[in-house]
């Protein structure tokens, strides 16, 4: 079956459709990682894109039970060079094109990957639309124009959990799966869930964090009155601007319990702060994003998914720039100059990534430490 991926500038991609069918309109943006389809797919900070895979064949080594990092797929679409058919690995339970169908997300293949990621390099991310029912590219294009841009929307509430819940699952491990905690654990986190990945859950219970994820719009109030010793930000979608209630409650945390946030919680947390952020011009995605720490010059490389970025310049009064991508100088991490908060735009949790940045989850129970031996003072 025909499919085609049109861009609001009038750009059109021709390509066979696999996974649902259907029409869906969102930001057209790219992912560079080689592996972790599973991953991208079920990280909810896609909701509201059309994911773009730099690695040619997709699908390989098919879909398993295990690798989700929520709940379903949040993502819009998902464009490919390459479906594999006939994937090959001990865990896999299904085909990625039968996953997509069972899940209602539309695909498209046989796209010339590389010209598409060059075009949106070169011209920025935008909003696009993939069909398979609708194959004239001028209505499409004109869809595309008159689709909602992912600027000023709060994609955050079709993401975030509808009550509490806790959360006790451990890493994977080979042969054992999933573990459950290892030790008592040492500490109590409120995990904000912006659209939250299971992978930086299951990082907090290793370190010895017992975790309750509240909604997104849980009052400040709530949360301190159950006297956590840190706070999480987590992940999510869409522009950070909109999401005001989140940047006034966390204001109301700020100085009261550690907070440590990743990726929209890093930008939720600025905005708190009184700073601003930007839409970049094509974001960073992918596992493969140099990163420097400030404090020693060591390079980290970073999994990253973001559109949106902190103006580093508007916190510097409050915050320390901690860590500064090294292919376009943008902030990576910040640090509050008093308080107990910091925060980085890329995912130490990696899943799918490199490991590098994994002592930050060792710095938010230091954090935590410290905290709770400075109140018993
Ligand atoms: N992974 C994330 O949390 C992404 C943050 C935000 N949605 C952005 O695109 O910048």
């Amino acid at each position: 079956m025909k499919a085609i991926l049109a861009l609001a500038d009038g750009r059109v991609f021709h390509g066979r459709a696999f996974g649902a069918g259907g029409e869906i309109t969102g930001e057209v943006v790219f992912n560079t990682s080689m592996t972790g389809y599973q991953e991208i797919l079920t990280d909810p900070s896609y909701c509201g894109e059309i994911v773009t895979m730099t690695y040619p064949q997709i699908g390989n080594y098919g879909i398993n039970l295990e690798d989700v990092e929520s709940a379903r797929p949040f993502l819009s679409a998902f464009v490919v060079k390459e479906v594999c058919e006939f994937p090959s690995n001990w865990r896999s339970k299904m085909s990625l094109d039968a996953y997509l169908k069972e899940n209602g997300v539309i695909g498209i293949q046989g796209i010339d990957t590389r010209a598409l990621v060059r075009h949106i390099r070169d011209k920025g991310a935008q909003t696009g639309i993939v069909s398979t029912i609708d194959l004239d590219p001028e209505s499409l294009v004109a869809k595309a124009r008159r689709a909602p841009s992912i600027v000023g929307r709060d994609l955050v509430r079709e993401v975030t959990c509808s009550k509490p819940y806790h959360w006790s699952e451990g890493p994977w491990q080979l042969g054992q799966g999933y573990l459950g905690a290892e030790q008592a654990p040492r500490y109590k986190v409120v995990a904000y869930d912006f659209g939250i990945k299971r992978n930086i859950l299951r990082n907090l219970v290793a370190k010895g964090c017992d975790v309750t994820v509240v909604p997104a719009d849980t009052p400040a109030e709530d949360v301190l009155a159950m006297n956590p010793d840190g706070v999480f930000l987590s992940n999510g979608p869409g522009d950070p601007e909109p999401i005001t209630y989140a940047q006034e409650n966390i204001r109301k945390i700020l100085g009261k319990k550690p907070v440590f946030g990743i990726c929209l919680g890093h930008q939720l947390l600025s905005l708190a702060l009184g700073g601003t952020t930007y839409k970049l011009k094509f974001g960073h995605r992918g596992g493969n994003q140099p990163v420097q720490r400030g404090e020693d010059r060591r390079v980290e490389i970073t999994a990253q998914n973001h559109g949106f970025a902190v103006d580093g310049a508007s916190i510097q009064n409050d915050a320390i720039q901690t860590h500064t991508n090294l292919n376009d100088n943008t902030v990576e991490g910040l640090e509050h100059k008093l308080l107990p908060a910091f925060s980085v735009q890329y995912h130490p949790e990696a899943s799918p990534g490199p490991h590098d940045a994994a002592y930050l989850f060792d710095k938010f129970t230091a954090m935590m430490d410290r905290h709770k031996q400075e109140c018993a003072e």
